[in-house]
């Protein structure tokens, strides 16, 4: 079993991310992880925050000249802005005079609808929103890709599976039907401010954003994660907790901002009728089954069927609105507009690589429950004798 768990803040020195159950021997480096964490800060739309603070790699533990040993692997995301930030969010205490002369840290008693500022107080018996923001900030997703960087390394060493993301709706430009990138083409996703191949959609998409900034407001969007390469029979449709669809979901679903998520044509495929919604089966020209189409996004019953697989995503707007939005200021009792700082108009792009790290990190798990082995070479192993054990109907 795969475990893994974030800590820290946003504004606070590091987060920290730790990965357990990965075997020994999966090649990784802190310059593939620092590259994983420059491909989240691009596109459009993103805030100055993105261009000022740099995120510094480190591994603490279990990774050994370049190769996992076994062990927790152990990464810090060190943040460069943390001297401006060393007394607001000191862990130790610090004198209440010196911190009532920062401006940093006055009070945020004006919470954010469609942030966790108000409910969070309540919850957790804080009167201003800043412990609460802290935490529920999406810079915590930076500890997440760190993650899904040694996934992804994993599943591709160990079985030749590629993971990638693209965005397919941004505000309301849609990318057209059946643009589906290949793991060739994540070159040219990234290099695209929007994170879309088509270039009509991706120019639609980056004039939303365009738009949305001059009118202070923000936008959301649907990022798309496709893997390539998966062995059929990954998950189970035994029990609800062990299909795969429902575990991706999850994942996605825990994603700040995230508030769909769909398998295959999903919420399309409802309003198909049977004949037109599922994926027939036929034997290919070399003799294998095969589905003619991709409707289902390559699971079936709870579990990958060996054709790619395809869940998308759907972001909120970011909430806080430049126009600031109608709150009620917890210290006065009375109407007031929301705090707002510097903050992105729109982290689409952003969503879609936190997407795939969330996806890999899932499938990642759902391999090694599979397959197993404690070492890259033993799983390897394991998915040659799985696949070419599998009957030949
Ligand atoms: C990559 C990424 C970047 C984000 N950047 C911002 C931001 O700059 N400003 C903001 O208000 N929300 C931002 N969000 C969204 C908030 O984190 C999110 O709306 C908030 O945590 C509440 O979401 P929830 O209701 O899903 O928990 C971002 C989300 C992601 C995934
Ligand atoms: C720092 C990151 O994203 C932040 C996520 C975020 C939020 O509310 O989720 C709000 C913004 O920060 P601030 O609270 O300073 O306005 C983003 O910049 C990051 O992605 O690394």
């Amino acid at each position: 079993m795969l475990r893994w768990l974030t800590a820290g803040e946003s504004h606070g020195p590091a987060l920290v991310a730790i990965l357990e159950g990965l075997p020994a021997g999966v090649r990784t480096s802190m310059h593939d992880v620092a590259s994983a964490l420059a491909r989240r800060r691009l596109g459009a739309g993103r805030g100055a925050r993105m261009s000022f603070e740099k995120d510094e790699v480190e591994f603490l533990g279990g990774v050994r000249h370049g190769l996992t040993q076994g062990g927790p692997v152990a990464i810090r995301v060190g943040n460069t802005e943390w001297p401006k930030w060393e007394q607001v969010m000191a862990a130790d205490p610090v004198d209440e005079e010196v911190l009532a002369g920062l401006a940093r840290n006055a009070p945020l008693t004006r919470p954010r609808p469609g942030h966790a500022d108000l409910v969070g107080m309540q919850k957790y018996g804080f009167d201003e929103a800043r412990p609460v923001l802290e935490r529920a900030s999406a810079r915590e997703t930076a500890a997440r890709v760190a993650l899904g960087s040694v996934a992804q390394a994993f599943l591709e060493q160990a079985a030749g599976v590629r993971v990638l993301s693209h965005v397919v709706a941004l505000g309301e430009a849609d990318a057209p039907d059946g643009v589906v990138p290949l793991p060739e083409d994540l070159a040219r996703v990234d290099a695209d401010p929007v994170r879309c191949l088509d270039p009509a959609a991706a120019a639609a998409m980056l004039e939303e954003v365009e738009r949305a900034h001059k009118d202070g407001d923000t936008l959301g969007g649907v990022v798309e994660v496709l893997a390539y390469g998966l062995p059929p029979g990954l998950g189970s449709h035994v029990h609800w907790d062990r299909r795969l669809d429902s575990r991706l979901a999850g994942a996605l679903m825990g994603i700040q901002a995230i508030k769909g998520v769909e398998v295959g044509d999903g919420f399309r495929t409802a309003r198909r009728r049977g004949s037109e919604a599922h994926d027939e089966i036929e034997r290919g020209e070399d003799g294998v089954l095969r589905r003619r189409t991709g409707r289902a996004g390559g699971t079936e019953g709870g579990m990958s069927t060996g054709e790619p697989l395809r869940v998308r995503a759907a972001m909120k707007p970011i909430a806080t609105v430049p126009r600031a939005l109608a709150t009620v200021d917890v210290q006065t009792g009375e109407a007031a507009k929301a705090h707002h700082q510097r903050s992105d108009v729109c982290a689409v792009p952003a969503a879609g690589v936190v997407a795939e790290a969330m996806v890999a990190l899932v499938l990642a798990d759902a391999l090694l429950e599979k397959s197993g082995g404690d070492s890259v070479a033993e799983t390897a192993r394991n998915v040659r004798s799985y696949l070419d054990a599998l009957p030949d109907f």
